[in-house]
């Protein structure tokens, strides 16, 4: 199981310098969608350059326009890009046969989808497909992600949305490859030791 940092809200300098604080902990470091939309490509760019050996993850959350928004960043050096789940089969299909030609990957935001709209994502088997939970549902709705079943377990899954210490556990009957983790460690008082107990807990389950 990877836990995946999720940087959202920052400066580019800020989030380097966090990734930098728990970069001992963390697998996969997401370059949020708001540190995107601010900054553009050079946020991915800057990320990679500081930590070559971490898989990065563009937060792009593409709906149109998947061939040019996939060859900028994976041209910035992004390992992963989202694309979301609402998205026209077209796009979706662009985004993968894009990561196929890079070698990189796709993840599939599952964000606010039916369970009929679900389905029709299933044979994208090759992507990874992530149970979000979004942050205005969080911030203005007190939701947040503790779900325990989903009809993408078994192929490649990430979970995201609010996920603690406290929730972890209850996410991972889902066998996430991926846990996406933002404001429990980049608001945490401590933020090394956040993620070095969030670490513990992934390693814990992994051996149950
Ligand atoms: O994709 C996102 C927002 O759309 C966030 O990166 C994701 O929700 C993780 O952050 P947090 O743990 O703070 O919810």
């Amino acid at each position: 199981m990877n836990i995946q940092l999720a940087l959202d809200r920052l400066t580019i300098e800020e989030a380097v310098s966090i990734a930098g604080e728990v970069e001992g902990d963390v697998d996969w470091i997401e370059v949020g969608t708001s540190l995107i939309k601010e900054f553009g490509m050079d946020s991915v760019k800057r990320m990679k350059a500081r930590f070559p050996n971490k898989t990065i993850l563009a937060d792009m959350k593409t709906i149109d326009n998947a061939k040019y928004e996939a060859e900028l960043c994976f041209e910035a050096g992004a390992d992963v890009m989202t694309v979301m789940g609402a998205a026209s089969p077209a796009t979706i299909e662009a985004c993968l046969e894009t990561a196929g030609k890079y070698k990189r990957e796709v993840m599939i935001d599952l964000l606010h989808l039916s369970d009929s709209q679900k389905e029709k994502l299933l044979p994208f088997e090759t992507a990874i497909f992530c149970e979000h939970v979004s942050k205005d549902e969080q911030e203005m709705g007190g939701q947040k992600n503790e779900l325990a079943r989903s009809m993408f377990q078994g192929l490649r899954m990430a979970v995201a949305g609010g996920i603690t210490e406290a929730s972890f556990n209850k996410l991972q009957m889902l066998r996430p490859e991926v846990v996406i983790i933002g404001s429990a460690i980049t608001k945490a008082a401590d933020r090394k030791a956040a993620a070095s107990r969030l670490k513990q807990l992934s390693k814990q389950e992994e051996v149950k």
